[in-house]
């Protein structure tokens, strides 16, 4: 297969900002993969694992989201007793960002550098519209282009007219229903991965995204459920994979979302959010107050489409349970900021006040 650095999206920005990298026993690869702290990475001389170098661990106790990801171009050094380590991580183009586990104060970056992003949701059982909005904010607010691919089309009788009533949750986005089974969409898909570019797939578990991967990739690349079905399937929720489609681009499978958290990127105004709920925001346009909390001021244009049905409530609801969930996060992010440069300060401090006693 050809693995040649431009068909991975290796292009002039990289080339630019690797310039101070380049140096004997260093090159450029992607991060197909990362393991407890392994990287498996692409060059062009072939797939390479390493580990962090002693800066980038550093710099990764510093800062969580400063860490390789899949998807991500970085430098790797070769050492002449054969071991290979990561020395830096090339700025990113885009990136997928959930929110952190626990108490993060970060965002858990889940894929970077990619140009599209396909939200994958099944038609069988009957795909979830909340669930589609989470992800389609989760996917505008990654900077890619998102588009929508509705999976199991074989399962389902007009997958035409299904997909045509799910249009409401992805304005503006292209929606296509594709099988593995019988192989409808699957050519729309490709042309989305030409060379040189990367699309992720973000959906649920069992959405069927492996077995997208390896029909696009025209091999088994991927381990799928029903394969893993034996009892010895290994844990692929950690499992994250850059996979070249032959001819093409790469897909950048991401492990099976249970749960997604919306993290507010440091823009404060909700910018997924914002372009998932194009329609939504532009009635609250015309609303006649601008601060209107379409309850029961008048000329309210959110009330008059829910009122006259061009906005479902559930649609409407979700919005406003998203826009909760952010600000909270934000809130909780700001907290946890806060927290830690109290606690730099008071260590500080204490320092000092070692200092004046010696
Ligand atoms: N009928 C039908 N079944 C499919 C199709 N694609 C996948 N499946 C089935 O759906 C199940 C889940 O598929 P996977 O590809 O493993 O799903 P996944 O999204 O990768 O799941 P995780 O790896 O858990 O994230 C398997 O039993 C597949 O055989 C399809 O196009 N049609
Ligand atoms: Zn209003």
């Amino acid at each position: 297969m050809n693995l040649s650095m431009p068909s991975l999206g290796w292009d002039d920005r990289l080339r630019a900002a690797y310039k101070r990298h380049d140096r004997r026993g260093q090159r450029p690869g992607r991060v197909a993969r990362v393991d407890r702290g392994i990287c498996t990475v692409l060059t062009a001389e072939g797939t390479v694992r390493a580990s962090l170098s002693g800066r980038m661990l550093g710099d990764l106790a510093a800062d969580p989201a400063s860490g390789p990801c899949a998807g991500d171009w970085v430098v790797v050094r070769q050492w002449p007793d054969d071991r290979t380590t990561l020395e830096a991580v090339l700025p990113r183009k885009t990136s997928i960002v959930r929110a952190g586990a626990g108490k993060a104060a970060t965002g858990q970056v889940i894929a970077t550098n990619i140009d599209i992003i396909a939200v994958v949701e099944p038609l069988d059982p009957d795909p979830d519209p909340g669930r589609i909005e989470r992800l389609m904010t989760l996917a505008w607010d990654s900077g890619a282009t998102p588009i929508l691919l509705l999976t199991k089309a074989d399962a389902v009788g007009d997958p035409a007219a299904l997909a045509l009533s799910f249009a409401d949750s992805a304005p503006g986005v292209p929606i296509i229903p594709v099988s593995t089974v019988n192989g409808e969409g699957l050519d729309v898909v490709a042309e989305y991965v030409p060379s040189g570019r990367t699309m992720a797939l973000v959906g649920p578990s069992g959405a069927g995204k492996s077995s997208l991967v390896n029909a696009l990739a025209g091999a088994e690349v991927m381990v799928t459920r029903a394969l893993r079905a034996d009892g010895r399937g290994r844990h692929t929720t950690s499992y994250r994979a850059l996979v070249p489609v032959p001819g093409g681009g790469v897909i950048l499978d991401t492990p099976g979302l249970r749960s997604v958290g919306l993290f507010d990127r440091d823009n404060g105004e909700g910018d997924g959010l914002v372009r998932a709920f194009a329609d939504v925001e532009e009635l609250v346009a015309a609303c006649r107050f601008s601060d209107c909390r379409h309850d029961t001021e008048p000329d309210c244009a959110v009330r008059e489409a829910l009122e006259l049905g061009a906005l479902s409530a559930r649609r409407y609801e979700n919005w406003r349970k998203l826009q909760r969930e952010l600000a909270f996060e934000r809130r909780r992010v700001d907290a946890r900021a806060r927290a830690v440069q109290r606690d730099k300060d008071r260590k500080r401090q204490q320092a000092a006040t070692r200092r004046r006693e010696t």
